[in-house]
């Protein structure tokens, strides 16, 4: 499913009412209307409940004088309250206002009519509060009276349904702007913004509903949006199929240079990650000690040891000639990043011309030197969390956290894919960016992105194009996690790798 941003929202809104003379109250009637359906649905039967609406002079501010209009259907037991000056109102806006007082609604003018704390009591007494104060047009911090009004639903409010978004969020990142409303339920239209599946956004969202308001479909796709979120049916399409007449080369050979005296469990994740999820072939490359333990956990890892603690320029030849022999390449989980590590990371990266995934130690190693990205002649994926993300950019680790443009912008620049790692996880390419909004707590654990470097390794071995390979990854790695029945965060690593058969088998299906 696509995400569209509030400026393409916009463009869309100027292009409906342009081409196809569908005027924007047309569009504000339909989204007022989605809401109170949506809260029928969600709710049930409106007739006994009280509502509070509460109005910006903005058109979410009209949305939300809609809602109240079509609300009085169902019940008398509706009260609105316009916050900020009505002389500041859209047109829009205004004759929605007008509408609801020939009804003889009481609206009320917070400032005027009625000040904090008999809004509190206002708030209290009220069922269902509509959020309907800020939407895709919020800009800046979120000023006073609004902070204290919205600091208010938080804290007395039973239910709260935002209008578009919750109040107080930034439409494009889902940070929030000083205070923003936490909602119950989120009814937005046409397709889902950024702030819905950025954290901190997407917690404050609640349940998330979409509501077609008569933006033809048509003119969406034409406006060709970038950015999606990964569904089911998405992957479905992109997990390689199991020809019959086949044999272990045909499911790809996956080489995984990993590993490091100090770190002795992270290749093997790596390695059982890309096992699961059907590579055909994978081959460790490490010290001894790794393997021993690797292929004590499953025999059917083939191991080639290095000769010391940990790697070396000692090693490149024999590298680069396992590399030839593969598909793809795993290169980077507990590697350490020692001087003579990162030496040769480097040189392996600039000689090497098949797929391969960086990660962890991989990543700190070459974020001396991220132009070296520039020099594989192979597809190249890397999987930072924030953190290494931070290092790679030389940003604080807060402001690359869910920065989906950060991550365009250097996947342009370094011609190579991110997977940014988090609660919601970006994968870009530059030109198309998907979020994995699937998986939970329990993969906030070292290791899992071991695991997830293995599972993704495995598919690129498999044939599958980089980008579809990380899509796909993701998706099964947070699926995987889902199918834990215990409480999140009890799961262990190597149970994570056990239930990747089940995701997998719930894609296929
Ligand atoms: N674009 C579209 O196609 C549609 C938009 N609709 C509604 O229109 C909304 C966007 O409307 P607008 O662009 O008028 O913007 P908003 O209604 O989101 O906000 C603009 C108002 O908020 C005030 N404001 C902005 N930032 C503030 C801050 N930091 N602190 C305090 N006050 C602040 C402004 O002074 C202005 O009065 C959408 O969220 C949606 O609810 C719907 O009617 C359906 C169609
Ligand atoms: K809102």
């Amino acid at each position: 499913m696509k995400i569209i941003s509030g400026e393409e929202m916009r463009e869309l809104e100027r292009m409906t009412e342009e081409s196809l003379k569908i005027p924007a109250s047309f569009l504000m009637e339909r989204a007022g209307l989605a809401v109170v359906l949506a809260l029928e649905q969600e709710l049930g039967d409106l007739s006994g409940k009280s509502f509070l609406v509460l109005c910006g002079t903005g058109n979410n501010g009209g949305d939300g004088l809609v809602v109240a209009r079509n609300l009085l259907d169902h019940t008398d037991m509706v009260s609105c309250v316009i916050v900020g000056e009505e002389e500041r109102m859209t047109n829009l806006t205004r004759e929605n206002l007008e509408r609801l007082r020939l009804l003889g609604v009481d609206v009320k003018k917070f400032g005027v009519d009625i000040d904090l704390d008999g809004l509190a009591e206002m708030i209290k007494r009220s069922d269902v509060i509509v959020d309907a104060l800020l939407g895709t047009g919020s800009r800046g911090e979120v000023r006073n009276p609004l902070s204290d009004i919205i600091n208010l639903v938080n804290l007395y409010a039973g239910y709260v349904v935002s209008v578009d978004l919750p109040s107080g969020l930034e439409c494009d990142t889902g940070r929030i702007l000083g205070m923003a409303i936490k909602a119950n339920l989120t009814v937005t239209f046409v397709l889902p913004k950024p702030c819905h599946v950025l954290f901190p956004g997407r917690e404050l969202t609640g349940k998330l509903k979409v509501a077609n308001i008569g933006i033809p479909r048509s003119l969406c796709e034409s406006m060709n949006l970038k950015r999606s979120i990964i569904t089911k049916s998405h992957v479905k399409r992109i997990l390689p199929e199991r020809k019959k007449d086949s044999h272990k080369k045909t499911f790809g050979t996956l080489l995984v240079i990993a590993g490091s005296r100090q770190y002795l469990g992270a290749p093997i994740l790596t390695c059982l990650g890309a096992l699961r999820i059907g590579c055909g072939y994978v081959r460790l490359l490490s010290c001894e000690e790794v393997g021993r333990l690797a292929v004590g956990r499953e025999p059917g890892l083939v191991f080639t040891s290095i000769d010391g603690d940990s790697f070396s320029l000692k090693e490149l030849d024999l590298a680069l000639e396992l590399a030839q022999e593969s598909d793809a390449i795993v290169l980077g989980p507990g590697l350490t990043n020692r001087e003579h590590v990162c030496e040769f990371v480097m040189n392996f990266l600039m000689q090497i011309d098949k797929p391969v995934l960086i990660d962890a130690d991989g990543l700190n190693c070459i974020s001396k030197n991220v132009d070296v990205l520039n020099s594989v002649r192979a597809p190249v994926i890397i999987t930072p969390h924030p953190g290494e993300f931070a290092r790679l950019v030389k940003q604080p680790t807060e402001q690359v956290k869910y920065n989906y443009l950060l991550a365009e912008r250097f996947a342009l620049d370094h011609n190579v894919i991110v997977v940014l790692k988090g609660a919601t996880t970006i994968v870009t390419d530059g030109k198309n960016t998907y979020y994995n909004l699937v998986g939970n707590t329990s993969l906030a654990k070292a290791g899992s992105g071991d695991v997830l470097s293995g599972v993704i390794g495995g598919f690129l071995a498999q044939g599958v194009a980089p980008t579809e390979a990380c899509v796909l990854g993701v998706y099964v790695h947070g699926l995987a996690s889902e199918k834990y029945s215990m409480r999140e965060g009890t799961m262990l690593v190597s149970e994570l790798v056990d239930l990747i058969p089940y995701a997998v088998e719930e894609v296929a299906r």
